[in-house]
């Protein structure tokens, strides 16, 4: 499956308290875990046999008076926790038969608090017994081999001796090893921006670079990053619907690549729209489409307190965005920084000043793609013509698109599209936005995969059931911004 650590991320999301990773590259797996809890600010546990409980994955056992190598003890500790921590089980498949310890799995399982913990079970196989199988979510972390990014850092330094006058890159074979080993868990497109990085300043990877290379991958995680390289782009055959907004890009393509003479090229679009109808996913797809890197700036981190000044935050961000053009650079809830209601309306003023300058007089090659639920809450200087060359309204998905959407993410998952009644799922889906369809087929899969069948109709259509759609709970906001973007918006789709 390609998707598998973002559904990682989807069966988190869904509360799901117990998942099964098979793998036999527990390392990689662990990598991949961490990645992600760093992203969503969890804290994390493993536990072996030998080892016991241990904090962040590799840190000190935890000081506890029992026994936490016994797995039994470890649970039992673990069932008294009331933080939302992920605590990864490194094989415990031999101990699977005592009944005790089935019975603190399930217990777990089934806590229906908020703050509880999720358990992930690694191992190279495992069959879990009957009563659990219900309450697990299967999952298959593929991640970038070492293989693929070795090959990814062969790939830039020919990129950079293309650039170079045929100088070729100077390393060493061990320091090679080295970066590839530090660069494990990160996605490939985030592993290319890093192999960049370490060869453009001299044309060389040393053994210097291998702190800047944990820098950089540290500040690529860091939460408080202002501006991030996003993972790998998405492609516009993953995103259903949003015909015209495709339209309107393809037609601008080449002007983006090949700028005019009168130095005017394409400069941005606004999507706004109800959540969870694929605005980012369409953010991503833009640099997918046209094969250019993905920044990602994050308003709401201009504002954290721990790194300084907002404005100069946001002028070293748009900064950066200049010297790698030509990428895209999206801002995703745009409206969190510059709505009405932000929480400093004198910083917020001068924030939009500073991007409305920047906007007005750069000269390079940044296509901006922002993004907003909100739209009502954007200063009218934003939207004013001119500012941005379109705005397009991202309404929730007709039947038709509904249909789409199934098909690309049984799809993405290996399930044969035509096995399934891609119009009556579209009925069933009325009313449901794209994150919500996607949410559905992903919950089917792992209770189909629970309980040893193959996905149909009905599983998804279980799954459908059990969601009320936002667009029920919000009725009348989504009607409100429908109203709002019928004269000052196109449509996306
Ligand atoms: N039109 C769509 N086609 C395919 N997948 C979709 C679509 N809309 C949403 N999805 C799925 O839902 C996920 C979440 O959607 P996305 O984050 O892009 O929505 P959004 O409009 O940006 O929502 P939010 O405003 O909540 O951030 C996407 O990564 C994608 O997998």
């Amino acid at each position: 499956m390609k998707n598998d650590i973002h559904d990682l991320g989807l069966v988190l999301d869904s509360r799901v308290r117990l998942v099964v990773i098979q793998s036999w590259e527990e390392l990689r797996v662990l990598e991949a875990i961490g990645t992600l809890a760093v992203k969503r600010g969890l804290t994390w546990y493993t536990w072996n046999q030998v080892e016991g409980l241990r904090r962040l994955g590799f840190g000190s056992a935890l000081e506890e008076a029992d026994d936490l190598t016994d797995p039994e003890v470890a649970l039992e500790h673990i069932r008294q926790q009331r933080e939302p921590a992920l605590y990864v089980f490194c094989d415990l498949h031999p101990f699977l038969q005592s009944s005790r310890l089935i019975r603190l799995l399930k217990m777990i399982a089934m806590d229906p608090a908020d703050a509880a913990p999720t358990l992930l079970l690694v191992s190279h196989e495992l069959t879990l017994a009957p009563e659990l199988r219900r309450l697990a979510a299967h999952i298959s972390l593929s991640m970038p081999s070492d293989e693929q990014l070795a090959s990814i850092i062969r790939d830039e330094a020919a990129r950079w001796t293309e650039r170079n006058q045929g100088r070729r890159v100077r390393t060493d074979n061990r320091t090679l090893q080295q970066v590839v080993r530090n660069l494990r868990g990160v996605t490939l497109g985030e592993a290319r921006l890093l192999a960049r990085k370490l060869i453009v300043d001299d044309g060389a990877i040393t053994q210097e670079d291998l702190p800047v290379l944990n820098r950089a991958k540290f500040s690529l995680l860091d939460m408080q990053g202002v501006l991030s390289f996003e993972q790998d782009a998405a492609r516009f055959a993953d995103v259903g619907g949003l015909a015209q907004f495709k339209r309107w890009l393809g037609d601008r393509q080449a002007a983006f690549q090949q700028p005019q003479a009168n130095g005017d090229s394409p400069k941005g679009v606004l999507l706004a729209g109800v959540q969870g109808s694929g605005k980012s996913l369409a953010a991503r797809a833009v640099a997918g489409l046209w094969g250019l890197p993905l920044l990602r700036l994050d308003f709401g981190a201009l504002y954290n307190k721990y790194i300084g000044e907002t404005e100069k935050n946001l002028r070293d961000a748009l900064a950066m965005a200049d010297a790698m053009e030509p990428c895209v650079l999206w801002i995703d809830e745009i409206e969190k920084g510059l709505g009405e209601d932000s929480a400093d309306q004198g910083v917020s003023r001068r924030i939009l000043g500073t991007l409305l300058t920047w906007m007005a007089e750069r000269r390079s090659r940044v296509f901006l793609v922002a993004t907003a639920n909100n739209v009502m809450q954007l200063p009218p200087e934003l939207i004013r013509k001119g500012r941005l060359d379109e705005l397009f309204f991202v309404d929730l998905p007709d039947a038709r698109v509904r249909e789409d959407i199934f098909r690309i993410h049984l799809g993405s998952r290996e399930l044969v599209v035509e096995r399934f009644d891609l119009p009556l799922l579209a009925e069933a889906s009325a009313g449901f936005a794209g994150a919500e369809i996607e949410q559905a087929v992903v919950s089917a899969v792992y209770c189909a995969a629970a309980r040893q069948e193959e996905v149909e109709n009905a599983h998804l259509l279980d799954a459908l059931n059990e969601t009320s759609p936002l667009s029920v709970v919000m009725a009348e906001r989504i009607q409100a911004l429908r109203d709002w973007a019928r004269d000052r918006a196109v449509m996306a789709d």
